[in-house]
C-alpha cells in the first residue's frame, strides 16, 4: 500500500542520498515529493534523473514498490549491480538508468519484467554478453545499452515492436542479425560488428551484408560490386528519360504560373470581394478590392491626403488618420510605402484578415485589417497602446496601428517560417525540415516565455487566444506569439471559432480569459507539439473527445509511445523528457483552474527538460526540481 510505497522511498533515500534530502518526510503520503507521482494511490513513477545519487542501489526496496510503471535514476552516480528484488516490479514499463556507473552482467532477473516497454541501461559499466533472453521483452519499443562494456555477439532479437535500438560503443562482434539491419549505422558503431548497415562481414557472401532490408536504411558506402552492360544502358537510358521528363514538367509548371497570375487578376477584377484568392497586388489594390460599396478607405484616405499635402507619410488631410509608430519603432515606411507595397493574404482569422506586404524598401511586413471593433475609439487607442507596449523576445512586435472610423489596422513584423499550425499540420512533404524535439521543445520553451512575460504585467493580463497558429515561428524555428490583447478589442467573431479545442472549460466569454485559462490553451497546444494532432482534429470530435482527454486515456493505459507523433519518436535518448512534457501539458489542462500550475511553473519546468535533454543537468535545474513538491 502507499504506507509501504512511502517506507520504501525512505529507505531509497537513507541509501543513495542525492538530493532526495529536500523531501519533505514530514508528510503522510510521499504523492507530492519532487519525483514521485502517484496514481490510484500508490507509487506509480519515480524520477530522479541528474540529483546526484551515489552507491548501491539497495535491495529490498523495490519488492515493496509493485505498482511502480516508470524508474527513472539516470545521470547519477550509482554504482554496482542491479538489486535482485526489481524483478518485483511486474508493472514496470519504462525503466532509465543510463549515464551511472552501474556494473556486472545484465542480470536474468530482469528479463521476468515483461511489462516493459522502453529500457535504457546506456553509458554504464555493464560488462558480459547480450542475452537472448532480451527476447522475453515481447513489448519492448526501446532497447539503449550503448557505452557499456558488453561483449560477445549481437543476439537474434525478435522484437516486433523495437523501434529505437543502440548498442554502440561496447566490445560486439560478429554480423549484425538480419531482424536488426534495419537499425542505422550509428546503432552498432564502435564495436566490431559487421554486415548491414556497416560494411560487409569479410570472407561471407550471406551473413547479413547482403541481405535486402525490409525498411529503408543508410546505404552501405563502402560497398563496390561491378554492374553488368544491360545495367549500366538501363540506366543511361532511364537518365535520359528522366532529363526529358523534368525539362517538360518544368516548362509545364512555368505556364501554369503565368496563366494562373493573369488569371487571379482578371478574377479579381470580377470577384474583387473575395479575399482568399492569391496573387500580387498592392495593399491599396486589396483595399479597393476588399470594400463592399464602402471602399478600403485607409486607400482612399491615403491616395486623397497625399494627392492634398503631398508628403506622404503621415495623413493630415480632413478625417485622415496617421499610422501610428510605437515606442522604439523606427519609422522606416510610412502609410503611402504601405500602400504600394505588394500584398498577399495569408489568411483569415478570428479578428480579421492578415496580409503579407512587401514594400519597396524591401521590408516585409504583416498587415492585419480588424473587423467587428466593438470599443470607442479612445479605448481602443489605450488598448492597442497597451500591446504596443509589450516587449519580449518571444511576442510578434506589433510596429504600428492605424485607426479611422471605417478601418483599424495593425501592423507587425512578418514571421517567415509561418505558423506552428501550418508546420505541424501542412504540407508534410520533402524538404521539410524535421520536427525533432529539439525544434519542438524549443518552441514550447519560446511560447511558454512570451506567455509568461504577458502574465508578469499584471494579475489581470492574459492571451485569451492561444493556440498554434498564434505561435508564428522565425527562419530558426524561434517562437513568437502574436494576436495578443485583441480578444478585448474586437467583439465576438461570426467566423467558426477555432479556439474551440484550446478554450477551457471554465470559459464563457472569450474576452473574459484567466490567466489560467491561458495555461488550459498553452497545455493544450503542448499536446498537439507532441502528438501533432490538432486539437479540434475531426476524428477526435466524432468520438466526442477533446485532445487532453484522448491523451490522459492513453498515457493511463500505457505510459505513452502510442501518443507521440511518429516523427519524434525517431529521436533517440529524449523519451522521458518527451514524457515529462507530455505530463506538463496534462498538468495544464486540467479541467479545474485551481489546480493548473503557473505559467512561471510551466516556463521553468520546460527549461529544465531542454537542459536535461541536452543531457546536461544544471545546478538550478536541480532546484527546480525540488521546487516540484512546492507546487
Ligand atoms: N506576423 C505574421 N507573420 C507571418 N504570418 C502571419 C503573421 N500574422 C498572422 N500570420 C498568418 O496569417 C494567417 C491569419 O492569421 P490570423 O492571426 O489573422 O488568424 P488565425 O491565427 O488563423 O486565427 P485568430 O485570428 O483566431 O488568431 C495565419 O495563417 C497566420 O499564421
Amino acid at each position: 500500500d502507499l504506507a509501504a510505497d512511502r517506507q520504501a522511498l525512505l529507505s531509497l533515500r537513507s541509501a543513495l542520498g542525492g538530493r532526495t534530502f529536500r523531501w519533505n518526510v514530514t508528510q503522510s503520503t510521499p504523492c507530492s515529493w519532487a519525483g514521485v507521482r502517484c496514481e490510484q494511490n500508490r507509487v506509480a513513477v519515480l524520477r530522479l534523473p541528474g540529483v546526484s545519487l551515489t552507491g548501491q542501489l539497495p535491495t529490498g526496496v523495490f519488492s515493496n514498490l509493485t505498482k511502480l510503471r516508470t524508474l527513472s535514476l539516470r545521470l547519477n552516480a550509482l554504482t554496482g549491480q542491479l538489486p535482485s528484488d526489481l524483478a518485483a516490479c511486474t508493472s514496470l514499463r519504462n525503466l532509465y538508468l543510463q549515464g551511472n556507473i552501474l556494473s556486472g552482467e545484465i542480470p536474468d532477473f530482469l528479463f521476468s519484467i515483461q511489462s516493459l516497454v522502453r529500457l535504457n541501461l546506456g553509458e554504464n559499466n555493464f560488462t558480459g554478453g547480450i542475452s537472448e533472453s532480451f527476447n522475453n521483452f515481447t513489448r519492448l519499443r526501446t532497447l539503449f545499452l550503448e557505452n557499456n562494456q558488453l561483449s560477445g555477439s549481437v543476439p537474434d532479437l525478435k522484437l516486433e515492436k523495437l523501434e529505437q535500438f543502440n548498442v554502440s560503443n561496447n566490445l560486439l562482434n560478429g554480423s549484425i542479425p538480419e531482424r536488426l539491419q534495419s537499425f542505422e549505422s550509428t546503432s552498432f558503431l564502435g564495436n566490431s560488428l559487421c554486415g548491414q548497415p556497416l560494411d560487409a562481414c569479410a570472407g561471407s557472401s550471406g551473413s547479413g551484408a547482403v541481405v535486402v532490408p525490409s525498411t529503408p536504411r543508410i546505404v552501405n558506402q563502402g560497398k563496390k560490386k561491378k554492374l553488368s552492360g544491360g545495367a549500366i544502358a538501363g540506366i543511361v537510358i532511364g537518365s535520359v528519360l528522366g532529363f526529358f521528363l523534368i525539362v517538360l514538367v518544368l516548362m509545364f509548371l512555368c505556364r501554369k504560373k503565368s496563366s494562373q497570375k493573369s488569371r487571379s487578376m482578371d478574377i479579381a477584377s470580377i470577384k474583387q470581394h473575395e479575399l482568399e484568392i492569391p496573387g500580387e497586388k498592392t495593399m491599396a489594390d486589396v483595399g479597393n478590392g476588399l470594400g463592399t460599396g464602402n471602399g478600403f478607405s485607409v486607400a482612399a484616405a491615403a491616395a486623397a491626403a497625399m494627392v492634398g499635402n503631398g508628403k506622404g507619410g503621415e495623413l493630415n488631410g480632413a478625417g485622415a488618420k496617421k499610422l501610428v509608430f510605437f515606442g522604439k519603432a523606427s519609422k522606416v515606411f510610412d502609410l503611402e510605402d504601405l500602400l504600394r507595397a505588394s500584398a498577399e493574404v495569408l489568411g483569415k482569422g478570428t479578428f480579421g484578415t492578415a496580409y503579407k506586404a512587401v514594400l519597396e524598401i524591401g521590408t516585409v511586413v504583416a498587415v492585419k485589417r480588424l473587423r467587428d471593433v466593438t470599443v470607442s475609439e479612445s479605448e481602443f487607442k489605450e488598448k492597442i497602446e497597451m500591446v504596443g507596449a509589450m516587449d519580449q523576445e518571444n511576442l510578434v512586435p506589433l510596429r504600428a496601428y492605424y485607426y479611422s472610423r471605417d478601418e483599424k489596422l495593425l501592423v507587425y513584423d512578418y514571421m517567415p517560417t509561418g505558423s506552428l499550425s501550418a508546420l505541424l499540420h501542412g504540407n508534410k512533404g520533402a524538404g521539410r525540415t524535421p520536427l525533432n524535439w529539439e525544434i519542438r521543445s524549443g518552441i514550447a520553451l519560446g511560447a511558454a516565455r512570451g506567455i509568461q512575460y504577458l502574465h508578469s504585467q499584471g494579475p489581470n493580463i492574459s492571451h485569451g487566444n492561444i493556440k498554434s497558429s498564434n505561435v508564428l515561428l522565425t527562419q530558426y524555428y524561434d517562437a513568437r506569439v502574436s494576436d495578443f490583447g485583441l480578444a478585448q478589442i474586437v467583439g465576438p467573431s461570426s467566423s467558426p471559432n477555432r479556439a474551440t479545442g484550446y478554450r477551457a472549460p471554465e470559459v464563457t466569454d472569450p474576452r473574459k480569459v484567466s490567466q489560467k485559462a491561458d495555461v488550459y490553451s498553452f497545455g493544450v497546444l503542448l499536446l498537439e507539439l507532441l502528438t501533432g494532432k490538432a486539437p479540434t482534429h475531426a476524428l477526435l470530435n466524432e468520438e466526442g473527445v477533446d485532445l487532453p482527454r484522448w491523451v490522459q486515456s492513453i498515457v493511463r493505459e500505457e505510459w505513452t509511445s502510442e501518443v507521440f507523433d511518429l516523427e519524434l519518436l525517431r529521436y533517440q535518448n529524449v523519451e522521458e523528457e518527451m514524457v515529462q512534457l507530455l505530463q506538463l501539458g496534462i498538468d495544464c489542462a486540467a479541467q479545474y483552474p485551481d489546480t493548473r500550475p503557473s505559467m512561471s511553473h510551466v516556463t521553468r519546468r520546460i527549461e529544465e527538460l531542454c537542459q536535461s535533454s541536452r543531457r546536461d543537468p544544471q545546478p538550478e535545474v536541480l532546484n527546480i526540481i525540488d521546487d516540484d513538491s512546492s507546487r
